[in-house]
C-alpha cells in the first residue's frame, strides 16, 4: 500500500526527534561533517546498505568531508512520508559511529 504524505504537523513532530534534520523543498535533509574524506565515503556505503534493506533510497552528495542527505518518497509524487522518517532514523543511528562532528 502506498504511504500517505505527512502533514506539516506530522513532519514537525518527526523532526523534533531528528536533531539536525530539516524539511526543505518537500524533502527531509541533513548535512553531516566528518574529520576527512574516507569517513564520509564510508558513511555512504553504510547508508546504501540500509537503503537496500529498507527498499527506500535517499539522494547522497559526497564532498571532501561532508555528506548531504535528502530524501522524499517518489511513489507519492515526491512528498515526505513515514518511509523517509524511518530512513532518517536509521541513518541517525549509525552517524555517531562514523565520527560525525
Ligand atoms: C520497487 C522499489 O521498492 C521502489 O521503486 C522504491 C525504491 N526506493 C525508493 N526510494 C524513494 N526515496 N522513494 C521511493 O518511492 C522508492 N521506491
Amino acid at each position: 500500500m502506498a504511504p500517505e504524505p505527512l502533514s506539516a504537523q506530522q513532519t514537525d513532530e518527526a523532526l523534533s526527534e531528528l536533531p539536525g534534520w530539516r524539511a526543505e523543498d518537500g524533502r527531509l535533509a541533513r548535512d553531516y561533517a566528518f574529520r576527512g574524506h574516507l569517513p564520509a565515503a564510508a558513511m555512504v556505503i553504510h547508508v546504501a546498505a540500509i537503503q537496500e534493506e529498507l527498499g527506500h533510497h535517499s539522494d547522497l552528495t559526497l564532498s571532501y568531508n561532508t555528506l548531504s542527505v535528502t530524501v522524499n518518497t517518489h511513489s507519492v509524487g515526491g512528498r515526505i512520508t513515514e518511509l523517509d522518517v524511518a530512513l532518517a532514523r536509521r541513518i541517525e543511528e549509525i552517524a555517531a559511529g562514523h565520527g560525525v562532528r
